[in-house]
């Protein structure tokens, strides 16, 4: 990739992941909304925060937090009203801000008209419009695809005698791209966004829209044996994203990210490269499945430190020489707390959360910062099944105990891996329910709220959110976060993950100590004499109150981090 092609302003932007739910509640529902949102918009500003991605807010049922849309186009009067979402535009834009919606279309909820016309009766015109089976010859299920949430991948509906498609929970169908009104449908619908003025699409697992028209059983030769190998990255789905930018995303100029779920390097790299025009940039997960023995999320293993960094090295690299650009992220809504997970939340609390941030924004990719780790919330502490909400995490709980789990055991799992683990409310002060809401919030609010907290993390300036700001600043200072070229510089070190970012005339060195250990690191000669002391070095960031130089023989308290620059 040349240089000019790093010319786009969203990749030396940061974004910031916007869980509306537990964002800021201004009615007292106990949930989160959208002029909750524009209330906080002068702290994401302080921040530093070019592009908030607010998460569905459209009419739903809310079985999966507005993941199962019932209604495209108008908002879910929970959240507040389409006049508030025109406001909302306008306060970010008037910040210099710009807004990413999610954009959920491998499947509708099954309340959304389409359906419903749909399941009416088999020569209904919307028939076509999700994906319909007759059963297998033995009378059961069309074939052994398994769902995401856990159990079979079709659901029965008595009036056809016939199966329908939903990989997600039973309530969301999964749409057919194949009908090129579905299409026509999807495009029109987002035409009517980009009119009203959002800036971007962030685009739920849309590489799961093209499924193989076979719909074969899943053999098992590639685990999990679920079915995904028929529909991840399928057939069609570079055409159909083509088609997007050329009506959408191209003539509106957006910016988009695509959720790849189960994706491949080689994909991504088609999915994000300018020249393809499709996506700007893509999510992958493979870094965060570092602790699912056997691709197994719901069975515990202490993470694997040097696989994590062999996919951030393999993800790095290869984009890097693909033309492809990542998507920077440690949190979503959907993964547990990384700072409980990869780091130490209690004793290097605050190390490990600045830790963590300077790890990533030394990347190259566009970082996104989910709400919450800016100000180091941790995983909170679960004390029964009845606390939690997320739909992936009662079916699980479920599944866990007819397994043969104890109630107990099936809690930790969940204490570890839910994804309500993010999704608590977010802690602004330490009023009561941490000044999310006046009411009762949807979901617990983390005990530890009165510590950690928004107000005291901007009194503070050596807190994780000023941590965050200056990285977020130096990432707009130096064109090296967006162009260096990646080595990892580690070798393998058991405690620690090193690399350099190089690009013209200058240099950029991040050296982090993921244990509770004080260690010695040494650079290798061969790393010290090629690449590093070309030049004059420079601290320009680091998570303790020492301001050591770079030399090749470093000393590192537990969870240090620091970043240099050369040049
Ligand atoms: O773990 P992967 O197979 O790589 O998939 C990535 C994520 O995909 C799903 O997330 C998104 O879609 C869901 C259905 O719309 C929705 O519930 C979720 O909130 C979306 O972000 C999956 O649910 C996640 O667990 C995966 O991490």
């Amino acid at each position: 990739m040349s240089q000019s092609q790093y010319s786009e302003w969203w990749r030396r932007s940061t974004v910031y992941q916007v869980y509306p739910k537990s964002f800021k509640d201004t009615t007292g529902n106990g949930t989160g909304d959208i002029k909750g949102l524009i209330e906080k918009l002068d702290y994401l500003q302080n921040l530093g925060i070019d592009i908030v991605w607010l998460q569905p807010v459209y009419v739903s049922p809310q079985h999966d937090n507005g993941y199962d849309v019932a209604d495209y186009e108008n908002i879910n009067p929970d959240f507040g009203t389409m006049e508030d979402f025109d406001e909302l535009v306008k306060e970010l834009h008037r910040r210099e801000m710009k807004l990413m919606i999610d954009i959920v279309v491998n499947h509708t909820s099954t309340e959304h008209e389409w359906f419903k016309q749909s399941i009416s009766s088999k020569d209904n015109p919307y028939r076509d419009y999700y994906i319909w089976k007759d059963p297998a010859p033995d009378g059961g299920f069309p074939n052994n695809w398994q769902s995401k949430f856990g159990g079979p991948a079709w659901q029965f509906d008595e009036g056809s005698g016939r199966y329908y498609l939903t990989l997600y929970d039973k309530t969301q169908a999964d749409l057919n791209w194949e009908n090129e009104k579905v299409r026509r449908a999807v495009n029109d619908m987002m035409l009517f966004w980009a009119k009203k003025g959002v800036d971007g699409f962030r685009m739920d697992v849309i590489n799961l829209i093209s499924k193989d028209q076979r719909f074969p059983n899943d053999d098992g030769s590639v685990p999990p044996a679920d079915g995904r190998k028929y529909y991840t990255d399928g057939p069609r789905v570079h055409e159909y994203i083509k088609a997007m930018h050329e009506e959408v995303f191209g003539p509106f100029e957006m910016v988009t990210v695509g959720e790849m779920s189960s994706t491949t390097l080689e994909h991504c790299i088609r999915y994000s490269s300018p020249e393809e025009r499709e996506f700007s940039m893509t999510f992958n997960f493979h870094h965060l499945k570092v602790d699912y023995p056997n691709g197994q999320k719901w069975e515990l293993m202490p993470y694997d430190f040097e696989a994590m960094k062999r996919l951030f090295t393999h993800w790095q690299t290869g984009m890097q020489k693909g033309g492809g650009w990542n998507a920077l992220f440690f949190n979503n809504h959907d993964q547990p707390r990384a700072l409980s997970r990869f780091t130490d939340d209690k004793v290097y609390r605050v190390e490990s959360a600045k830790l963590l941030a300077t790890t990533l924004h030394g990347l190259q990719g566009t970082p996104y910062v989910y709400q919450g780790e800016e100000i180091g919330m941790p995983n909170p502490v679960w004390n029964s099944i009845d606390e939690f909400r997320d739909i992936e995490s009662l079916n699980m709980y479920r599944i866990l105990c007819e397994q043969g789990k104890s109630p107990e055991a099936a809690l930790s799992i969940l204490q570890e891996r839910s994804r309500d683990n993010s999704r608590t409310p977010m802690q602004w002060d330490d009023s009561r329910n941490a000044g999310f809401t006046t009411g009762t919030p949807w979901l617990k609010v983390d005990e530890r709220y009165s510590d950690i907290n928004v107000q005291k993390e901007l009194e503070n300036p050596a807190s994780i959110f000023h941590h965050y700001r200056k990285l977020i600043t130096l990432r707009k200072e130096y064109g090296v976060f967006t162009e260096g070229v990646f080595k990892r510089l580690d070798d393998g070190h058991p405690e620690v993950f090193a690399y350099a970012r190089t690009g013209d005339g200058e240099a950029l060195v991040v050296v982090s100590n993921f244990s509770s250990k004080e260690i010695t690191f040494r650079f290798e000669d061969s790393h010290w004499t090629e690449l590093l002391p070309s030049g004059r070095d420079e601290l320009l960031i680091g998570n303790t109150t020492d301001t050591p130089a770079l030399t090749q023989e470093l000393q590192l308290s537990p969870y240090a981090s620091y970043m240099w620059l050369i040049r």
